[in-house]
C-alpha cells in the first residue's frame, strides 16, 4: 500500500478479499485501524451474474442450473460452487469479526448503488470521516447503459461510465430455479442483517 500523506486516505479495493480465509488477519496485521467497506447484492442476482461472466469467457460450461444444485428435484443447492458460495455473506463477515469490531465495517448496497449512487455514497464519505463532496450533483443515470455514471467535477470533460463487461444481460433462469436459491439463501441473509444491523430487502 502507498503511504498516505497527513489530510490524505489511501484506499484498495480487491473483490476476493472478503471471501479469502488469511486476508482478516493478513490486514489487520497491516494496520488494525483500517476501514473495510464491503458491496453486497442480493446473492441469487449475484450467482447469476458471475454465472453470465464465467460463461462470456467460457461458453462450453454446463448450464446454471447443472452447476447450482446438487439436486434439484429436492432442492439441496451445491455450496461448493463459488458463484453461490461467495453469497454465503453471514459465513464470509465471521473471520473478520475475529479481526476486526463491526464498527470498522461498512456494507454498501450494490442494488442503491445503481438506484441511489448519491445516498449511498453519503454513507460511505460518513463512514470514512469525509465531507460529503460527492452528491446527487455528479451522477446522471444512463438509460442505455442502466446505470448511473460520474460527472467530472466543474462539469468539464466527459462523464466516467462504467466499461463495456458491467451490466451484461444476465442468462435467463428458470423461475422455479429462482426460488429454490431464494429459500436457500432466506436464512443466510437473515443472519447476515442482524449481524450487520442492515435489511438489505433481498426477499
Ligand atoms: N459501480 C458499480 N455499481 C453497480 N454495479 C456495479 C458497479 N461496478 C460493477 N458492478 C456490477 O457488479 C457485477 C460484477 O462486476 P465486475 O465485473 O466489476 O466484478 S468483478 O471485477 O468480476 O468482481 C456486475 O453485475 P452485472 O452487470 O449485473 O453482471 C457489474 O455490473
Amino acid at each position: 500500500m502507498p503511504r498516505s500523506l497527513d489530510r490524505q486516505i489511501t484506499v484498495e479495493k480487491t473483490p476476493s478479499y472478503f471471501v479469502t480465509r488469511e486476508a482478516p488477519r493478513r490486514i489487520s496485521y497491516m494496520s488494525p485501524r483500517v476501514k473495510l467497506i464491503v458491496v453486497v447484492r442480493n446473492p441469487v442476482t449475484r450467482a447469476i451474474s458471475d454465472y453470465t461472466q464465467t460463461l462470456s469467457k467460457k461458453p462450453d460450461i454446463p448450464s446454471f442450473s447443472e452447476l447450482a444444485f446438487n439436486n434439484r428435484t429436492i432442492g439441496e443447492v451445491d455450496t461448493s460452487w463459488n458463484a453461490i458460495r461467495i453469497g454465503l455473506y453471514a459465513l464470509h463477515l465471521q473471520p473478520w469479526l475475529n479481526h476486526f469490531p463491526i464498527s470498522q465495517m461498512h456494507f454498501v448496497s450494490g442494488e442503491r448503488l445503481i438506484t441511489d449512487p448519491a445516498g449511498e455514497m453519503a454513507r460511505v464519505q460518513d463512514f470514512l470521516g469525509l465531507k460529503r463532496l460527492v452528491t446527487d450533483k455528479h451522477f446522471y443515470f444512463n438509460k442505455t447503459k442502466g446505470f448511473p455514471c460520474l460527472k467530472k467535477p466543474g462539469g468539464g470533460g466527459a462523464p466516467r461510465c462504467l466499461g463495456k463487461s458491467k451490466g451484461r444481460t444476465h442468462v435467463q433462469i428458470n423461475t422455479d430455479d429462482i426460488e429454490q436459491l431464494r429459500e436457500f439463501y432466506r436464512p443466510h441473509n437473515i443472519k447476515f442483517y442482524e449481524t450487520v444491523g442492515q435489511d438489505f430487502h433481498w426477499e
